[in-house]
């Protein structure tokens, strides 16, 4: 993609806060008026896609001369989302500064192909959440298509993944594919949404944090002078003082640094881990071996490949065995999953092997 650096114009990292929703020309200058001067960015939601009808929808059009006044008045850049053609066309003629693309749109290509045509060559920045389901390639694609169209001041917005069974968070974070996202297209900025991650107020600041020390470039966090009264996503939402004292305690790291006590004992340690790596490889290998022999012996003796009362056996021996070792259930779940498939693998070629399938 071709991508042109807009976040260095900002100061680093990036702060963009606002409400939710746009209620009234008053709530917005309120909250701007309050927010803290790390906030560079003002965000309100006018068009809002909502999981149920006859929910607040957004106060429409109208949110557009609000944001321009808090523009005005207090000098934020501004931005909203927009989920079609014509909220595009709107958001350029009010000379918005920043568009996004929610969840819900990024899922559909046909709108994203439609507003990018809607915002084809413009100059301003436009960040795209990542699709309510976890799918890397879909939000790579919703990018890609802005930038068929000439745009490329971009950004991605981690916001979390939908999932039926809610847990501790309202949306599931899934990092990995948000990191798998940076180490594409390191040259597109990453920011996290917390407040859609956590759908809960006292949860957004851990999340801030770790998206921190995975090295996102900044947040969109939903503020609201009064959350409790806040006409959507009420229980997410921080307040003007809350946001100022998460920002205060952030503890922001930086991808590499030059003193040459931590360069030191860092070679050490990657050394180290080298050599368990090497190590680990071997044992693998050997591992792969015997179940190779393993497979020749049940061919032989025309023995099904998959013997689920061994594996259940194994599966479990080391998973207590790692408990002990400190190791978490769900890692070692997953890497003898891993082991197990690549030993079937070898097994059912095996199997193939001198025959016609
Ligand atoms: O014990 C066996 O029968 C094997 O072939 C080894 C092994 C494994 O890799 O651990 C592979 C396949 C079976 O489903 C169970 C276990």
């Amino acid at each position: 993609m071709n991508i042109t650096n807009w976040i260095d114009d900002f100061k680093e990292p990036l702060f963009i806060a606002g409400p939710c929703s746009a209620e009234s020309e008053e709530q917005m200058l309120r909250i701007a008026s309050e927010l803290p001067p790390q906030v560079k960015i003002f965000r309100a939601g006018i068009w809002k896609p909502r999981t149920k009808p006859n929910s607040f929808e957004g106060v429409g059009a109208i949110g557009l001369n609000w944001l321009k006044k808090v523009k005005d008045d207090y000098g934020f850049k501004i931005t909203t989302e927009i989920a079609n053609a014509n909220h595009a066309k709107l958001a350029l003629e009010y000379d918005v500064d920043i568009l996004w693309i929610g969840a819900r749109t990024t899922v559909n290509p046909f709108q994203v192909q439609e507003i990018a045509e809607a915002l084809k060559g413009t100059d301003k920045i436009v960040l795209v959440k990542n699709p309510v389901n976890p799918d890397l390639d879909l939000w790579i694609g919703a990018l890609e298509r802005l930038n068929g169209q000439g745009i490329t001041k971009l950004g991605a917005i981690h916001r979390g993944f939908s999932t039926y069974k809610k847990d501790r968070y309202r949306n599931q974070p899934q990092w990995q594919i948000a990191l798998d996202f940076k180490n594409k297209y390191p040259e597109i900025p990453l920011l996290c949404d917390p407040s859609h991650i956590a759908g809960d107020r006292n949860l957004v600041e851990e999340v801030a944090q770790k998206s921190f020390n995975f090295g996102f470039d900044g947040l969109m966090v939903e503020t609201h002078h009064t959350p409790d009264e806040a006409w959507s996503d009420a229980a997410q939402q921080v307040t003007p003082e809350k946001l100022k004292s998460i920002i205060e305690n952030l503890k922001i790291r930086s991808q590499d640094q030059e003193n040459v006590d931590y360069h030191l004992t860092l070679e050490r340690l990657r050394n180290q881990i080298d050599d368990k790596d090497r190590a680990v490889l071997e044992l693998l290998s050997e591992r792969m071996k015997v179940a190779k022999e393993i497979g020749e012996l049940k061919k032989e003796h025309n023995i099904t490949v998959y013997q689920p009362k061994r594996w259940n056996n194994l599966r479990e021996c080391m998973i207590e065995l790692a408990l002990e070792q400190g190791l978490s259930e769900e890692f070692v779940h997953d890497f003898m999953t891993a082991i197990h498939q690549e030993s079937i693998k070898i097994q059912n070629t095996i199997m193939a092997e001198n025959t016609s399938i």
